[in-house]
């Protein structure tokens, strides 16, 4: 069964947007769980233009044993101002999940993964700290990477396969090419012993095709599309479409 984990970035958006506290994200999370989701998704920057330490932990306190908690994020950006910088949130708040992605500030989102072979000597020591904490170790990567062997030897234990240019494929109607890629990227990922997730602009209109083009799909983790679909059908029955989708 693919876990469903709604990223929560697009509510602290919202409600930054007045610099006041509604919406809820404890509240959405609530909802969401209530709904049935398996996990919930946060993604920090130190830019804090949406998701907050403070949300991280508020999210912590309220989701320990209930639901599994993913936190994404750049380890090798710098702490500034109130945001500790990931490594510290991850050791404060031990979430089920840590999700590696080399986002820089200036990206208006995440837009590609790591590159293993080149990136795997520095990612060594973050990954050691993460698994001692007790912290599964997920990579964002791009469909078509490679080096999953090496990444399973320093202690990753998850990929997240990049899902923005399916997304972009299938809106063009041109699906084939990249979902292939897509899926030959799980399955040497899994050979190499490694569960695979996927993310980013995974929609109500395209994860079906994803996800049954994906054997053994551990999570996906949505949040800008089923935020902006549940304007429009309620959060809680946005998430519930989205199960029903991965049944
Ligand atoms: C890594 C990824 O694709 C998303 O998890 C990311 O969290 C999106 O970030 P924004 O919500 O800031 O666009
Ligand atoms: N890791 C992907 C994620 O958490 C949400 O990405 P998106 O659905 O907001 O594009």
């Amino acid at each position: 069964m693919t876990l469903l984990s709604v990223n929560l970035n697009k509510i602290a958006v919202l409600r930054n947007s007045r610099g006041d506290t509604e919406p809820d994200i404890t509240r959405a999370a609530q909802t969401c769980i209530e709904a049935g989701c398996g996990g919930i998704t946060v993604h920090p920057r130190p830019d804090q233009r949406h998701v907050r330490p403070d949300d991280v932990r508020a999210l912590a306190a309220m989701l320990r044993g209930r639901v599994e908690y993913n936190i994404e994020g750049n380890p090798f950006a710098d702490a500034r101002g109130s945001y500790p910088g990931l490594i510290a949130l991850a050791r404060e708040v031990r979430p089920t999940q840590v999700t590696l992605v080399p986002d820089s500030d200036g990206q208006i989102t995440s837009d590609h993964g790591f590159e293993l072979e080149r990136d795997i000597d520095t990612l060594r020591p973050i990954v050691a700290e993460l698994r001692h904490i007790g912290c599964r170790v997920s990579l964002f990567v791009d469909s078509g990477a490679t080096g999953f062997e090496a990444a399973v030897a320093i202690g990753v234990q998850r990929i997240e396969i990049y899902t923005g240019p399916y997304a972009h494929a299938f809106a063009e109607g041109r699906v084939h090419e990249e979902l292939e890629r897509c899926a030959d990227t799980a399955r040497r990922a899994q050979h190499a012993g490694l569960a695979v997730n996927a993310g980013h602009d995974l929609s109500q209109a395209n994860l079906g095709t994803f996800k049954a083009a994906i054997p053994g799909l551990a999570e996906v983790s949505i949040g800008h599309a089923l935020i902006g679909e549940a304007l429009y059908e309620g959060l809680s029955t946005t998430v519930r479409n989205y199960l029903q989708i991965l049944r």
